[in-house]
């Protein structure tokens, strides 16, 4: 019944060893579609390498398990809460790439100093506040959701307008149309926050922001930004 959506997704985390995005099991993606009101994600600390189809786990929007032998990600209820806060997506992805989550840890939204940020990401992309002891002694998963969601909606950032996100000590969160454009989104913000960190240092740390005009979204428009990379 799932076949198709379950290979999609097995395919979709594929890309992150393969993109570099990820070490040993430290990153997950997931789809959903909406008319059939289900998730597909991948299992819990599986390496990738012997991931297979069949291991992919379905859940219902609220992440009750409804087909799969093996744990959803531990990460389900982040993607839970993007998919239920931000009603265009259609893919998810986290992982602890290593520049993207160094800017995490240091708590630093990462800035908009070019156009190769500027043609995914319409501005600085954001680090969201620390999470609470009880928010961490809590449903830890669901309250980093909701931390993304309370940063988005009080920065007052367009989640279409910018698929990332950092959370703070964590690491890196990116969307998209569907799984793919998800991991083409953390593949550009971790090459942005690797070249955000490099011209910075080149800078001493006086860095301008870029011009304004570059960041219009109209620009993106005009130069093939925000093209669908994902599978027809
Ligand atoms: O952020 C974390 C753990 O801190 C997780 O994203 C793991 O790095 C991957 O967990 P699974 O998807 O394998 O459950």
């Amino acid at each position: 019944m799932f076949e198709q959506m379950k290979q999609r997704v097995l395919e979709a985390n594929l890309l992150l060893p393969k993109y570099g995005l990820i070490t040993f099991t430290w990153g997950n993606v997931s789809e959903i579609d909406r008319e059939r009101k289900v998730i597909a994600i991948k299992p819990s600390g599986v390496e990738y390498g012997a991931m297979r189809a069949e291991d992919i786990v379905i859940c219902d929007l609220d992440g009750n398990v409804i087909e799969g032998t093996l744990n959803p990600s531990s990460d389900l209820m982040t993607h839970v809460q993007f998919y239920k806060n931000f009603p265009n997506i259609g893919g998810v992805v986290h992982t602890h790439s290593r520049w993207a989550t160094s800017w995490a840890q240091a708590g630093k939204d990462i800035p908009a100093l070019g156009t190769t940020q500027a043609d995914y990401f319409y501005g600085d992309i954001p680090c969201t506040r620390k999470m609470t002891n009880d928010e961490i002694q809590g449903a830890y998963e669901e309250e980093t959701g909701k931390v993304i969601v309370e940063c988005f909606h009080e920065r007052n950032i367009n989640a279409d307008e910018m698929p990332g996100v950092l959370v703070h000590s964590h690491g890196p969160f990116t969307w998209g149309k569907d799984g793919f454009d998800a991991v083409h989104n953390a593949v550009v913000m971790e090459e942005c926050a690797m070249m955000a960190f490099t011209a910075t240092q080149l800078c001493n740390h006086e860095i301008e922001p870029m011009q304004p005009e570059l960041l219009d979204k109209h620009y993106l428009r005009k130069h093939g930004a925000g093209a669908y990379y994902g599978q027809k």
